[in-house]
């Protein structure tokens, strides 16, 4: 496979709000055709990074776009309008929907039969034929969502910007707006950089996630190495790890280990030496729960545990138990009625090694 082409590459960016830093990135590159999210909690610099990234706010460093350094106002100028962003609030102009997509259009000097060809692909893709002719004004919030991709969309922009385009939504709508724009993304192979607070909509979409806080990307990678391999207990709690436990090597034979979590042993997959404190995490869609311990199961680990709390979580309900740690795992409605699953039950969790992903917390030495 072919190395990805890099499209826009970040170094040693710092931006002040205020005159206060607010963002501190020194590398980050975006490659051609990739949606990369960001994600994060409220205020850790993913709108900042986004406004800096799109040559939309000052900031010290370099930006190269296709190999060229950004520097001279007229570059700068010039890449503006090769890229767009789509903000949580749509902005639309007081016109019609069709007006609402040729705007930008026209500002670029396009001839109007390539005008109509962009505005009604764009407007068919999102679902917004129909309500070409209507006014801006009379749209519901998701309609009012689809005309800004639309209209984004329309310009063919080099990179996409999207700062959480769908936190104003409503569950279904938001859904649906997920699917359709996860479809587009790909089928039209558009390069994006998406901010969202939602590690859900983040897997939905990106190829690639950088996970901020405090102004800063404390990881990047891809969905499944952030996902799975997360470095820290930040990015793990960030990124859904709903278990994290501290624990200690008691043996390490040929990358299987013996790990003391709570008053239980587990086996992981790793490079750790005995003695080594550890910090254990174990994703919830990765443990399954039956009522006995299964001797076929490839699950290496079956913990004999308790119900300790279940919580509805959209289309799962999170069981949290008591293996002798704390462990959660999601189900199925139909699990859940089918394990008569309620406070106080027994059942076994199970979890294969691989499941098990360690984040080391100190040497050999370190009391926990
Ligand atoms: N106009 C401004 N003036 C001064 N400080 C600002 C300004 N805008 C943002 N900040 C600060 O910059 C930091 C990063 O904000 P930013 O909006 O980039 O974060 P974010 O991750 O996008 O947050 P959210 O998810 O809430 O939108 C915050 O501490 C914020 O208070």
């Amino acid at each position: 496979m072919s190395a990805p082409e890099t499209l826009l590459e970040a170094k040693n960016l710092v931006v002040r709000r205020g005159g206060v830093p607010v963002l501190q990135v020194t590398d980050l590159a975006l490659h051609r055709g990739e949606v990369l999210a960001l994600i994060g909690p409220n205020g850790a610099g993913k709108t900042s990074l986004m406004l800096a990234l799109a040559a939309l706010l000052e900031a010290d460093g370099s930006l190269s776009f296709e190999g060229e350094a950004l520097k001279a106002p007229a570059m700068r100028q010039a890449y503006r309008r090769r890229v767009t962003m789509v903000f949580q609030e749509p902005h639309l102009f007081d016109t019609t929907v069709h007006e609402n997509l040729a705007a930008g259009l026209r500002w670029r000097g396009l001839p109007s039969r390539v005008r109509d060809e962009r505005i009604q692909t764009s407007a068919a893709r999102f679902g917004i034929s129909h309500l070409l002719d209507r006014s801006a004004r009379r749209l519901s919030g998701g309609e009012a969502q689809r005309t800004a991709l639309a209209r984004a969309f329309a310009l063919n922009p080099e990179i996409l910007f999207l700062d959480e385009p769908f936190s104003a939504l409503d569950p279904p709508t938001r859904a649906g707006l997920l699917e359709d724009l996860g479809r587009i993304l790909s089928e039209t192979r558009t390069t994006a950089v998406f901010a969202t607070h939602d590690q859900g909509e983040a897997t939905r979409l990106a190829h690639r996630l950088a996970v901020m806080s405090a102004g800063r990307i404390v990881q990047e990678g891809s969905l499944a190495q952030v996902m799975n391999h997360p470095e820290d207990p930040f990015v793990a709690a960030y990124v859904g790890m709903e278990t994290l436990a501290q624990g200690r090597v008691r043996a390490a034979v040929d990358g299987l280990l013996t790990l003391d979590v709570g008053s239980r042993a587990i086996w992981a997959l790793g490079d750790a030496a005995p003695g080594q404190a550890v910090l254990v995490g174990i994703r919830p869609e990765h443990v399954t729960l039956s009522l006995q311990t299964d001797n076929t199961s490839s699950a290496r680990n079956q913990l004999p545990g308790t119900v300790t709390k279940i919580i509805p979580c959209g289309p799962f309900h999170r069981i949290e138990l008591d293996c002798g740690f704390e462990l959660s795992a999601w189900v199925t409605p139909q699990s859940l009625s089918e394990l008569a699953l309620e406070p106080g039950r027994p059942v076994v969790a199970a979890f294969k090694a691989t499941a098990v992903h360690l984040i080391r917390t100190g040497g050999a030495d370190t009391e926990l």
